[in-house]
């Protein structure tokens, strides 16, 4: 039933795998109750559309109908670049002046939009509010995961560069990507559970079949290579300059989300690679201070930053069991750890940090711009 004193928020992209997550979260903090949710399909215009609290939320929209979407003032995507491409340009087009909040990169850098983590750039989402700035855009996984772990010291410009060397998991790439893992997994382990089960079998003959099945029979469709026992150290585009695009990102969306001024940029590059975790990226960073601040100084400004970074003792005890992707995943805490002085002297600090990239890296961040939005946050 419409509650007639909150506003109508369109959903496209609820059933993708970012979409999930989302309606989840919403449903988990009563989100529901600050909007009447309109659902629309790509697909299945006219089915029925998901109960929300066991409520009855009638059928499905066209998500290609601009005449319906146009009528609602909040639209959030998590469909894909590509229907944003396609429907953003069409309903701006034709004046449309309603709020988009979009997990999809394509809008990211437009020199109108605003990328959302407001524990980290709340101020520059309300004074966007406040001025007139209608697209809010989810932020790259990883720098969104690097930020809310290391904002301390970020927002507080004390980072002069650093470089992030990652290892992102499966589910960047999509349920499907995440399923072939799995089935990666799967087959290696058949190709050698009778060897598996006699421990007198010889190592080195059991990582040969694997090594061949890795390299002539493993189905890679979705990665393009094995992922499962390997890694891949490439992911997105290539810019053609050496660097691919998810690399560029870490610089750009850091500082369009921090708003640093062109003459105060934080130089940010490094290396991206997928590895085979199932949901949480982690990064290795190196990072060059303004200043020469105590390790003790440097952890109680990350930890009191925002309440999910959670620090973890440089120990060997405290780092396999709490800064790791089994660790991390499902939960919105972002454990930071590994922070020490490296050799190359005092300003220069390693930390390592792991975040759910469904989560904090994709679908928290708009949730929590939706309930600003309505006022709720
Ligand atoms: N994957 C990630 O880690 C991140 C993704 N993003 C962005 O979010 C967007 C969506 O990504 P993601 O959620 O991974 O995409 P998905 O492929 O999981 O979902 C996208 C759409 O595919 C359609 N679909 C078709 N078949 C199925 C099925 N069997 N189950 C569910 N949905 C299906 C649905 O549209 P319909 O209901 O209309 O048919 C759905 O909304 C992308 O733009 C991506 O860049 C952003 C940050 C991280
Ligand atoms: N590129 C990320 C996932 C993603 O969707 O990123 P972006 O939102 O910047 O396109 C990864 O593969 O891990």
């Amino acid at each position: 039933m419409t509650n007639n004193s909150v506003p109508s928020v369109g959903l496209v992209g609820w059933r993708g795998m970012v979409g999930s997550v989302l309606m989840q979260r919403m449903q988990d903090e009563g989100d529901f109750a600050s909007i009447n949710p309109v659902f629309f399909s790509t697909s299945n215009a006219g089915g029925t559309a998901p109960a929300i609290s066991g409520g009855d939320t009638g059928t499905l929209e066209d998500a290609f109908d601009i005449d319906t979407l146009a009528k609602l003032p909040i639209i959030v995507t998590a469909q894909g670049g590509d229907y944003t491409k396609r429907v953003h340009t069409e309903l701006r087009g034709r004046g449309w002046d309603g709020l988009w909040l979009d997990a999809a990169s394509t809008l990211r850098m437009n020199h109108d939009s605003i990328i959302v983590l407001d524990p980290i750039n709340r101020s520059v989402i309300d004074s966007g509010l406040a001025n007139g700035t209608r697209d809010f855009i989810g932020g790259n996984c990883t720098v969104s995961c690097m930020l809310m772990g290391l904002g301390g010291l970020f927002k507080n410009g004390l980072v002069e560069w650093g470089t992030a060397m990652t290892y992102q998991a499966a589910s960047g790439g999509g349920a499907r990507h995440m399923r072939e893992l799995l089935n990666q997994f799967g087959t290696l382990n058949s190709e050698v559970s009778s060897e598996l089960l006699d421990p007198a079998s010889a190592i080195l003959d059991i990582d040969r079949k694997v090594l061949a099945h890795q390299r002539e029979g493993i189905d890679s469709s979705q990665f393009g290579v094995p992922l499962a026992g390997s890694l891949i150290p490439w992911i997105d585009s290539d810019l053609g300059n050496g660097q691919s695009r998810e690399e560029w990102k870490a610089g750009v969306e850091t500082n369009k989300i921090l708003g640093t001024s062109a003459d105060n940029q934080v130089i940010m590059d490094g290396l991206c690679v997928r590895i085979g975790a199932m949901r949480s990226h982690s990064q290795a960073l190196t990072l060059k201070l303004r200043e020469d601040l105590s390790v003790s100084e440097i952890e109680s400004l990350l930890a009191n930053d925002n309440e999910w970074a959670k620090v973890v003792p440089n120990t060997k005890e405290a780092s396999m069991a709490d800064l790791t992707p089994v660790a991390a995943s499902g939960t919105l805490d972002v454990p930071v750890g590994r922070i020490r002085k490296m050799e190359m002297g005092p300003e220069y600090v390693s930390a390592f940090t792991v975040g759910d990239q469904l989560l904090w890296g994709a679908a928290e961040p708009l949730r929590r711009m939706l309930a600003i939005a309505v006022g709720k946050l």
